[in-house]
């Protein structure tokens, strides 16, 4: 155990938010320059917002394999890398992150594999972000660790530091006993968990699968939402059974967005015109329908684009009357099941244009690319119908923004029923991907949705997502973290980003506020960083 020193020799902040991805990723342009890119997925649009609120910093992972970067500030946020090597990226990453844990926690849509060796590197790669953690994570601060690929983090930073506050977010779904027990190394992935303070969850669905399996696989006992964890520590309270323990927090916290952001994008004259600018480059069809994402076999892409295929081949759609505009962004493309995927979508879409397309209109417009949010807000607000039908999704923010960018309180959103985001978005038109009869007749019921309806579900859902938005969210979670712990000063400063709700009230601000008085708020430590954007490469390694 190696306790914070009183004045460490390098920059410490009060606030660290540690996940396998920066915001931005290492990239190299055509002129051989370094250019910072947007990183995608959604677990970045999230956090973006509150880290720029916030003067803490974020370790990650600059998404390329063998670089190891000075800590930098890049738009005002304070960036700490930690360098993976290629193998790494191959065992740790594409590997047990995304070839066992992302299918196995996602009703196994995809088979996972079980190796050994990648194990291992998820092992390695996660105590290396515990202890940068734990060397940049001012004395008595707050370290909110994100996502599956960092389940054992929790466990190894508070054995190097039980000074610290530790939060948890699981961005994805937790899966139910019956499939988790699959894991060779499910005990251990629940006592790494189980190192954090407060575990926050998409659904509580999700709160409760996690309760379940720690009850179950670790007899611990549970009361919702607290799991006791035994220690051997004589100060810590004593449970209703007389044992030591440590009491943990496991509860659902759904993600949002920066609802006021998007929304102040999409009242831009220039990005309405680029809106206009899109239909017109479809041919002006009646109905544009949008699918926006990443190339995941959880999105249930092929689907959406069977029901649409369906559509054109029984006549009750034309080309004239609907397009289909699909944005599926590159992710993970070393992984052989998202290769495969890519051909299988290609090589539908390929054929459903060559079976219906005219010279004038095309059936499915196809963009194998990832767009800035600027281009995302016109697409939202170019289209009449937004269809989001994953077969399991942690929480699906696309769904969010579409609601947030339609000021205008029209458009349709069509959303499966296995998206976290459908537990709250209630008014949308919810279906079962699965059914594909049943997707059909929902498309159908959009598309035939009079202007009234419209507007009164898109008035609820909007309610939804602009009281609810992300910075409350941040709010929520540190605030039980500061309940967890009384009496222990925290050093987090939850600062809002600015926002209006629905009712023109700054509903985050006074969330956000809330959780300050709670909180014992203390200014982090400055970080001293070259230039924004100015990161130099300080060497290559095989970290
Ligand atoms: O980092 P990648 O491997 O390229 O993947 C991108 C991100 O995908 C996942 O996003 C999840 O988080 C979203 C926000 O909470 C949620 O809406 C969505 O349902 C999830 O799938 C993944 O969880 C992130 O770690 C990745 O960075
Ligand atoms: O070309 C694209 C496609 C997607 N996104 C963003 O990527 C995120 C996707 O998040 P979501 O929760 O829907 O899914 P994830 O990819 O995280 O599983 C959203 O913020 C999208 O706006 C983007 O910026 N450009």
């Amino acid at each position: 155990m190696s306790d914070q020193p009183d004045r460490p020799d390098h920059e410490t902040y009060g606030f660290v938010v540690v996940s396998n991805r920066l915001p931005v990723d290492h990239t190299v342009d055509d002129d051989g320059q370094v250019v910072w890119q947007h990183s995608p997925g959604g677990l970045v649009t999230a956090l973006e917002p509150v880290m720029r609120a916030n003067d803490g910093a974020w370790i990650g992972w600059a998404g390329k394999p063998g670089l190891t970067f000075e800590p930098f500030e890049n738009d005002g946020i304070n960036i700490v890398p930690v360098p993976l090597s290629e193998e790494e990226v191959q065992c740790y990453y594409e590997g047990f992150s995304n070839d066992t844990l992302w299918p196995l926690y996602h009703d196994v849509i995809s088979a996972p594999t079980f190796h050994r060796l990648w194990w291992e590197s998820y092992v390695t790669v996660n105590r290396r972000f515990a202890e940068r953690a734990a060397e940049v994570a001012e004395k008595d601060g707050v370290v909110w660790v994100q996502d599956y690929q960092l389940q054992l983090v929790p466990q190894y930073l508070r054995e190097l530091r039980p000074d610290l506050t530790i939060g948890f977010f699981n961005h994805i779904p937790f899966p139910p006993l019956g499939i988790f027990s699959q894991l060779p190394w499910r005990e251990k992935i629940l006592e790494g968990l189980l190192g954090a303070d407060v575990i926050g969850f998409q659904r509580a669905d999700d709160a409760s699968n996690f309760s379940r399996s720690v009850r179950h696989l670790l007899g611990y006992a549970t009361t919702r939402p607290y799991i006791d964890v035994p220690v051997d520590d004589e100060s810590a309270s004593l449970s209703r059974r007389g044992r030591r323990v440590r009491r943990v927090v496991a509860k659902h916290f759904p993600i949002s967005i920066d609802s006021a952001g998007f929304e102040e994008l999409a009242r831009r004259p220039e990005i309405q015109a680029r809106a206009r600018e899109i239909r017109e480059g479809l041919g002006n069809p009646k109905t544009v329908i949008l699918g926006v994402d990443r190339l995941d076999y959880t999105k249930g892409i092929r689907h959406r684009m069977k029901a649409f295929g369906e559509l054109l081949a029984d006549g009750r759609l034309s080309v004239e009357e609907a397009t289909l505009v699909q944005v599926a962004s590159p992710s993970r493309e070393r992984v052989e099941a998202y290769m495969d995927l890519r051909d299988e979508i290609e090589l539908t879409v390929g054929r459903i244009n060559g079976d219906y397309a005219t010279m004038s209109h095309t059936a499915i417009s196809y963009h194998h690319h990832g767009y800035p949010r600027e281009e995302m807000v016109a697409l939202y607000l170019a289209a009449d119908i937004m269809l989001v039908t994953a077969l399991r999704d942690g929480m699906n923010l696309v769904a969010k923004e579409y609601v947030a960018v339609r000021h205008d309180n029209d458009g349709v959103l069509i959303l499966s029923e296995f998206a976290g985001a459908a537990d709250e978005l209630r008014s949308a038109l919810l279906v079962n991907p699965h059914d594909i009869g049943g997707l059909k007749n929902t498309i159908m019921r959009a598309i035939e949705m009079p202007r009234r309806d419209r507007v009164t579900r898109m008035r609820a859902l909007r309610r939804r997502v602009l009281d609810n938005d992300v910075a409350r969210w941040s709010a929520k979670f540190l605030e039980a973290l500061a309940d967890v712990r009384p009496g222990h000063r925290i050093a987090a400063p939850p600062k809002s980003s600015s926002t209006v709700t629905s009712s023109g009230q700054a509903s985050s601000a006074q969330a956000a506020e809330a959780a300050a008085h709670r909180i014992a708020v203390r200014t982090a430590s400055s970080a001293s960083a070259p230039a924004s954007g100015s990161a130099a490469p300080s060497s290559e390694t095989n970290a």
